[in-house]
């Protein structure tokens, strides 16, 4: 028989699809300049929204006064709260079944609150009338500290709910808590305890931090009075649940909302909750009948918008002499600010911290984790991990090494020892998660050998001799982290967001001449969607990715979706992508019989085309086969090539990650190099490994902020002590170290490309690498645990407090 050229893998080569590091399609605008941002979009006659907002963390609001504030030219309105109490409008849900005050309602909870929103014809205008609205406050003691907030006596923060016994989460027992969640079994897991070898103890404290995308919130909100249309052009993660819940609380029928989220200068899971700005510009477009637009500047985005971890974590972890971990037992205090606006699904209060077991195989656990409100802002949000899975990482990783210490067993191979085994999969955990694929080993043995673990240990040793020789004054460190991720919410039965099933979708046209659009219900930041996205099909349907066009964001045109975030969007809207996909071909093989004169049976997939089987030159490729959609009558098939998947994830995936990371540390300055970083990543099927190693490198910068310096930190009045990014640590390539990035494959049985997410993994592990590797340089003098973030001060403490300075 002959050759049939192209050869199958020249053709598969052409379609870019999985596997291709094909150049993000994306970036041909975004270097050009011709990105197009919310603070592109300008309208005729559109108005500028500011906020004034709260000096104080806990405030009585006595009076406002706005009649000098309406004086400025161009001034239209001011509103406050009593303006929008008409409406009902003056507190809102939030993610978290609590709810929010949109403008001051009688009393401020946060420095930086919104107090009264000024609406005019340009933003200086805006800006001069802030400043002119005068705000009677009577000063409130402010609580900073989630538990002191729990003392009997603490200042009561939510007057409204003061004496509400029942929460969102079930029962309340003080009026500054919030929530218990309890997982696992506290019972076995204490016996397990009281009878151990050993127990190792430690409270770990995960800062509270802030996403800080480059660009920060804002919307264009544009009433159409004529035709009762609303508009809403904003920076959002979810724009299907914005136009749901905008619906439901304006009162505007869901068909006449129109959201739109255009190009997103990154959104780290900032850009996922509802914010006041953005109430407070529909009600000022309807009240005006202008469009009008609101952009918060850098320090309201830091001082207001979604923070994220505030966790305090005890932890006990309990084991055998020899190494063999028998337990885990975990409590934590979550500080939530004035109001619980954490983005989690609705079910799990706390995200899905009860991951904490992570890769190992732990017989009994148990968790629960204490919500409380202090005076500090509201959110809660994810920030490039799922929904609490870095905080659950950061916990098991640091308590693996406060018992490698305890045990004087070598890190490495305590995790070794306690790894989830390949066989055991799929792994039900003690904390209640079902693992889909792993393999803990193999990417742990490639990790040590890749670095030269047994080589770094011993210069690590000698480097010890040398310090107490007096011959240096840098400790060197190394870093180890096995994390597992779980991405990807996620089943409809156990994850929703205010009642809204978390499942995904992806909708096709195939073009006459063999082009397509597909449309998804998520939304790129960043990412490169409109690049991967088009992978995926291009392997599913046969089509260069070149001739497809991925498009999100625009309610109006896109099928129904829960967003992107929580790294979902390959796990969710990439299945329902492939399953679209597989619509299409199902018809394409019925056309592409008829069109050979054999049966539907009789032909079969080949990359790019269905082939007679047996007969490979008999042929009919894709571009045919959609042609023939639009222009034959074909018997029993209806014409067009379209193709929609609603796709609820049998369960979540679970990737995982080995990282090393190795420092030097200087004694006397507390200054930390970050000599080498080595992260293997396993995400399944690796759809372009181009843009995985960018995740990648983004993740773990954001990773290396986080535990080197990145935080929101309040003094004792409750001021944000970092609402610049003078004080507000983010890396800039002179302080990002070079990362060697590697991986393995172990596919999502459950997947129908078996691919995991993988946006969110850097940060999950990356953060406990950098920690470890610091608070491992000092361990040859008894140190066991520092918080983060270990900026040069506090690495400089920790020297000191050994009594290393002398
Ligand atoms: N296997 C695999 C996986 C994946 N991939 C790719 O990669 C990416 C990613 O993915 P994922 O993982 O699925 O994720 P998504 O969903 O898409 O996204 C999300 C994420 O993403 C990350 N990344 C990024 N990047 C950028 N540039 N920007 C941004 O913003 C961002 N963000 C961040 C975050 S934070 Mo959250 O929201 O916190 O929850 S979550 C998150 C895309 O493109 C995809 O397709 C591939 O390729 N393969
Ligand atoms: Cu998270």
């Amino acid at each position: 028989m002959n050759e049939i050229t192209p050869t199958p893998a020249e053709r598969a080569e052409k379609l870019k699809g999985l596997g291709s590091s094909r150049k993000r399609v994306e970036d041909v605008r975004f270097t050009q300049g011709k990105g197009n941002y919310v603070d592109d979009i300008k309208l005729p006659g559109m108005l500028f929204g500011d906020f004034v907002r709260s000096p104080y963390a806990h405030a009585r609001v006595v009076s406002i006064d706005a009649e000098a504030a309406k004086q400025v030219p161009g001034v239209v309105a001011v509103l406050t709260a009593a303006d929008l109490a008409p409406l009902g409008l003056h507190w809102m849900p939030t993610l978290a079944g609590d709810k929010q005050m949109v403008l001051a309602d009688g009393k401020v909870l946060f420095q930086g609150q919104e107090v009264a929103f000024v609406v005019a014809t340009d933003r200086y205008a805006a800006a001069d009338a802030v400043e002119l609205v005068e705000v009677d406050y009577e000063e409130l003691p402010v609580v900073t500290d989630p538990f002191k907030a729990l003392e009997p006596d603490a200042p009561v923060l939510r007057e409204d709910i003061a004496d509400q016994k029942e929460g969102a989460h079930g029962a309340r027992r003080h009026h500054n808590h919030i929530f218990t969640w309890e997982q696992g079994d506290r019972e076995a897991t204490e016996k397990v305890l009281a009878e151990a070898d050993v127990v190792a103890e430690e409270m770990i404290y995960y800062h509270r931090t802030h996403p800080c995308p480059l660009e920060t919130c804002g919307c264009v909100a544009s009433m159409d009075k004529v035709n009762g249309k609303l508009t809403v052009w904003g920076t959002f993660q979810a724009p299907h649940a914005v136009r749901t819940v905008a619906s439901l609380i304006s009162g505007i029928a869901e068909h006449n909302i129109r959201i739109i989220s255009p190009d997103i200068g990154g959104g780290f899971g900032n850009k996922v909750g509802v914010y006041p700005g953005y109430i407070c510009s529909i009600v000022a477009s309807i009240v005006t009948g202008k469009p009008v637009k609101w952009v918060e500047d850098r320090m309201e985005n830091l001082m207001a918008t979604a923070f994220a971890r505030d966790y305090w974590m005890q932890g006990k972890i309990a084991a055998t002499k020899d190494g063999r971990i028998t337990g885990l037992w975990c409590h934590v205090t979550a500080d939530h600010g004035g109001f619980d606006a954490c983005a989690d699904p609705t079910k799990f209060p706390a995200g899905f911290f009860n991951i904490c077991t992570g890769s190992y195989d732990i017989p009994v656990a148990w968790l629960a984790v204490d919500g409380v409100y202090t005076n500090k802002a509201p959110g809660g949000v994810a920030y490039r991990c799922s929904f609490r899975v870095t905080e659950a990482a950061y916990l098991i990783e640091r308590m693996i090494e406060v018992l490698a210490i305890k045990l004087g067993i070598d890190a490495a191979e305590l995790r070794r020892k306690n790894f989830i085994r390949k066989d055991q999969f799929p792994y039900r955990s003690a904390l209640g998660w079902e693992y889909d694929s792993g393999d803990y080993h193999t990417a742990w043995d490639k990790a040590l050998a890749a670095v030269g673990y047994e080589d770094l240990r011993a210069e690590q040793a000698d480097r010890v001799e040398s310090f107490r020789r007096g011959e240096t004054r840098k400790l060197m460190g190394v870093g180890l982290t096995f994390f597992t991720e779980i991405v990807g919410a996620g089943p409809v039965k156990n994850c929703d967001i205010l009642g809204l099933g978390m499942f995904d979708s992806c909708e096709i046209r195939i073009h006459p001449t063999g082009s397509a659009i597909a449309r998804l219900g998520t939304i790129s930041q960043g990412q490169g969607h409109a690049t991967t996205f088009a992978q995926i099909l291009a392997s599913e349907i046969g089509i260069p990715a070149d001739n497809i066009t991925i498009e999100e964001g625009d309610t109006d045109t896109a099928p129904y979706g829960l967003g992107t975030y929580g790294s979902r969007s390959t796990p969710v809207a990439g299945a329902a992508t492939a399953m679209a996909g597989r619509k299409i071909r199902a018809k394409a093989q019925m056309i592409a019989a008829y069109l050979l004169e054999v049966h539907d049976d009789d032909v079969e997939w080949d990359v790019d085309r269905f082939v007679v089987k047996g007969a490979p030159e008999r042929f009919k490729a894709m571009a045919e086969i959609a042609f023939a959609a639009y222009n034959q009558a074909i018997p029993g098939i209806e014409p067009g090539l379209e193709a929609v998947s609603y796709y609820d994830p049998p369960n979540m995936t679970y990737p995982f990650g080995a990282y090393v990371c190795v420092v030097d540390v200087d004694v006397d300055t507390g200054q930390v190099d970050i000599r080498r970083f080595y992260a293997l990543d396993d995400c399944g099927t690796r759809i372009n490994p181009m843009i995985i190693e960018g995740q990648v490198h983004g993740g773990l910068t954001e990773a290396l902020a986080i535990a080197m310096g990145q935080e929101i930190a309040y003094d004792e009045l409750g001021n944000v002590k970092t609402g610049t990014l003078m004080d507000f640590f983010v890396p800039t390539a002179w302080e990002t170290p070079h990362y060697e990035t590697d991986w393995t494959t172990t596919p999502s049985p459950h997947h129908p490309i078996g691919a995991k997410g993988v946006g969110e993994s850097p940060n999950v592990g990356g953060v406990p690498c950098f920690s470890n590797a610091v608070n491992d340089a000092f361990r040859a003098f008894g140190h066991v645990h520092a918080h983060m973030p270990h900026d040069h001060w506090r690495v400089w403490k920790i020297a000191h407090d050994l009594g290393l300075h002398g």
